[in-house]
């Protein structure tokens, strides 16, 4: 069996969330001395926690919820470039990258360089690389960063661009170890029924 690389952010009481959203915890909401049987634990969080994948209606109260994706997207081959962080990433960053029968693209930009806060500022994704990227028939991208539009962006340009292309989003991986190249990527959401994302245990498995 090929090694699994976990590009996921560790959840504990401390991660980074989003200004002003509900931070996460875990706590027990009954331990075993109290039970006399089990611990049982509790976790509360924003969706948009760590490594997880947004669905459409994030952004679009008409747009499909977490249990109307298809999973199809969240299992299979992809492949990971590094584009080292700048103010944005567009076409120029890719058009030296090889993206003939990509349908997954995980990016790295190392942008995010403390993981244990929040960061201040991020590169952009340019609405004009998703019309580039779904030229090749790309379906899922997947970035190191809380977002693909800048942190204080309403309009969300680039959130909406990919999913009018069907490119859908997967956001906060872990990428720092990870070589350039091709895997498979496990990174499937929860049955949420009603939600506008979820968090996913991400991972790569060496080809
Ligand atoms: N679009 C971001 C989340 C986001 O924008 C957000 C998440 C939590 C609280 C506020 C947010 N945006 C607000 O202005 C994401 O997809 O993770
Ligand atoms: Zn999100
Ligand atoms: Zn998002």
């Amino acid at each position: 069996m090929k090694r699994l690389i976990d590009i996921s952010q560790r959840l504990d009481n401390h991660v980074a969330g989003w200004p002003g959203d509900t931070p996460f915890s875990f706590s027990l909401a009954w331990n075993q001395a109290q039970s006399g049987s089990v611990n049982v634990g509790k976790i509360v969080m924003s969706i948009h926690t760590g490594t997880h994948i947004d669905a459409p209606f994030h952004f679009d109260d008409e747009g499909k919820r977490v249990i109307d994706l298809d999973l199809e997207l969240y299992v299979g081959p992809a492949r990971v470039i590094h584009i080292p962080a700048t103010n944005s990433i567009g076409i120029d960053d890719v058009k030296n990258v090889n993206l003939e029968g990509v349908s997954r693209l995980l990016i790295r930009t190392g942008a995010w360089v403390n993981r244990q806060a929040f960061p201040q500022s991020i590169p952009f994704l340019e609405p004009e690389l998703a019309v580039y990227l779904a030229q090749f028939g790309v379906r899922l991208i997947g970035l190191d960063l809380p977002s693909v539009d800048l942190l204080d962006s309403k309009e969300l340009p680039a959130h909406h661009e990919l999913t009018r292309l069907g490119i859908h989003i997967l956001e906060g991986i872990v990428l720092e170890d990870v070589q350039p190249g091709d895997y498979e990527l496990i990174a499937l959401p929860l049955p949420l029924v009603e939600a506008d994302g979820s968090p996913v245990r991400a991972v790569l498995r060496e080809l």
